[in-house]
């Protein structure tokens, strides 16, 4: 192990992560006019999970072609007809980053036996998608206890087993979004989180295919408040351990180095929390640990294939093509169309999203047997067609990624906002940010983004010996099984487990 230096660096506040939420916060620190900030970054650059890939080749340049590995679209973006502005729309305009827009109109179906029509079960699910909304509007405003949104969608009788069409069309609209299914889904949290997302910005999305890779707009923005190659922007540093106390918070790196200071604002993934990846001392009090393990991290993997330009064999005027397996749930199920006017026409790029089972199973396997799985499901979906050579392929892996483990944050199903207040509360100077704490934008960029101002400007007030609450938190959590249940009449035969 590295020698423990005597004495650290010292600075008003450490930033731990530069990612949208880190950025963000230290933003608002210089806005504040506090310039006294060390922001600690895992890898060589700015946007954590906003991160790209050269990919394949571009026909007409010669040069690979840059796509997204993590986040890619802006997912509502509002700032019209009295709605409130996406804050990443904001800055995607800003930094002049080129989107194009998704349209999900633009979907083939497919099934085991090729091209399908089952218009009929996507209509279906939008009029009992409508009808959970509305229960679970009810269900919170009359504070009933919440289910999974599988338990929601039966109560207005969607039911997707026995039917491989339903369930795809299940999955694209819930497990794509969020990587988990609807039985694994808080249905309160699951319909908050769309609607303050799609009905509060605006239900559009628009699909970043900026060259220069959507971290660029981080970085740009970055660069309102710290000059080139600023001492306060530590790249390539990793944070092994974190000393907290109602003074101080340390920092201690992989390198032997350390930096002590006033406040700390830690934007580390939850999926970094959840795999204790950081060493915390003191101990995490079972608070915090609780609402750490309760809130679900998810894996999103997109698989890139690029075909020979002049051999694709799909509709190139769609955008999407859905894909219904005859034996599982999920199989390489959507695939989106590079190649479209909009995106990167005459690319040949045709990729496929798997989420959590699937990517795991991407990620144990060897690139060869992903391939020969994704090719295998195309000769399904396109019968009597050759379906060419791939020229190109890549998938990330998330979930093994040390500086993230997997994709971003889900709401399960008994996670109440107590808890959730827990993940998010500080400890002493120690305070926590990022997408995973925000309880109505959780997953999301502009989840992240609102979470980095909120902390940056609390701790900018505290520091200024402005008013200085600490956060929320719940020690003791209420039940939803009270002793007033535990009766005969309900079954309950009062039996005492111990020996
Ligand atoms: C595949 C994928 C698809 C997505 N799609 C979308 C989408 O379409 N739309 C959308 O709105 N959102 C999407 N997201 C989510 C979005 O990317 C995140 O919500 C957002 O980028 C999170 O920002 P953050 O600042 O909270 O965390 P991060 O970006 O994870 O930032 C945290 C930073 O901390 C650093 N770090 C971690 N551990 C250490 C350590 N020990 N020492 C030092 N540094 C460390 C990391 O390197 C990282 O840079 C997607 C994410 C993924 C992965």
């Amino acid at each position: 192990a590295p020698s423990k230096p005597t004495t650290c660096q010292k600075t008003k506040v450490l930033v731990l992560g530069a990612g949208i939420a880190g950025i963000t916060a230290a933003q608002q620190l210089a806005d504040n006019e506090i310039e006294d900030f060390i922001i600690v970054e895992y890898q060589d650059q700015i946007g954590g999970r906003l991160r790209s890939a050269q990919f394949g080749k571009n026909p007409k340049t010669g040069k690979p072609y840059t796509v997204e590995l993590g986040a890619n679209w802006v997912q509502g973006l509002g700032g019209e007809d009295g709605h409130p502005e996406n804050p990443i729309w904001t800055l995607v305009k800003k930094h002049k980053i080129k989107t194009a827009t998704s349209n999900f109109e633009q979907l083939s179906l497919f099934n085991g036996k090729g091209p399908a029509n089952y218009e009929n079960k996507i209509k279906e699910w939008e009029e009992a998608y409508e009808e959970v909304e509305y229960r679970a509007g009810e269900m919170w405003v009359n504070n009933e206890q919440d289910r999974t949104f599988g338990a929601a969608l039966r109560s207005v009788g969607w039911n997707a087993v026995n039917d491989m069409e339903k369930s795809t069309i299940e999955w694209l609209n819930m497990d794509w979004e969020y990587t988990f299914s609807p039985e694994e889904s808080s249905t309160e949290m699951t319909t908050i989180a769309y609607n303050a997302t799609f009905y509060q910005f605006s239900e559009e999305n628009e699909f970043v295919t900026d060259q220069r890779g959507f971290s660029t707009m981080m970085k740009e923005e970055a660069k309102t408040f710290l000059g080139p190659n600023d001492k306060r922007l530590k790249l390539n540093t990793v944070v092994t351990k974190l000393d907290y106390s109602d003074k101080e918070v340390t920092a201690h790196f992989s390198n032997g180095g350390c930096v002590t200071a006033e406040y700390a604002i830690c934007t580390f993934s939850l999926g970094v929390l959840q795999h204790n990846a950081v060493e915390f001392s003191p101990k995490l009090p079972q608070w915090k640990v609780d609402g750490i393990a309760g809130m679900q991290f998810g894996t999103y993997t997109k698989i890139f294939i690029q075909f020979p330009p002049e051999k694709a064999f799909w509709d190139k005027s769609q955008q999407f093509a859905l894909y219904a397996d005859d034996y599982e749930r999920g199989y390489y199920p959507i695939w989106q169309n590079l190649d479209h006017p909009d995106f990167h026409p005459g690319s040949g790029i045709f990729f496929v999203t798997v989420v959590n089972d699937q990517s795991h199973r991407a990620e144990q396997q060897s690139e060869e047997q992903t391939k020969a799985q994704a090719l295998g499901v195309l000769k399904k979906m396109y019968p009597g067609v050759t379906i060419p050579e791939p020229i190109a392929f890549m998938h990330p892996r998330w979930t093994q990624e040390k500086w993230t483990y997997g994709s971003f944050s889900n709401w399960p199903t008994g996670y109440s906002l107590d808890m959730h207040a827990n993940l998010r509360a500080n400890l002493g100077r120690l305070w926590f940010a990022g997408e995973a704490t925000n309880a109505q934008y959780f997953g999301y960029m502009h989840g992240a983004y609102e979470e980095g101002k909120e902390a940056g400007i609390r701790i900018a007030k505290c520091l200024k010996g402005r008013t200085c609450h600490d956060r929320k938190r719940y020690e003791k959590l209420d039940g939803t099984n009270p002793e007033r249940s535990q009766i005969r009449e309900n079954g309950w035969l009062a039996v005492n487990f111990e020996d």
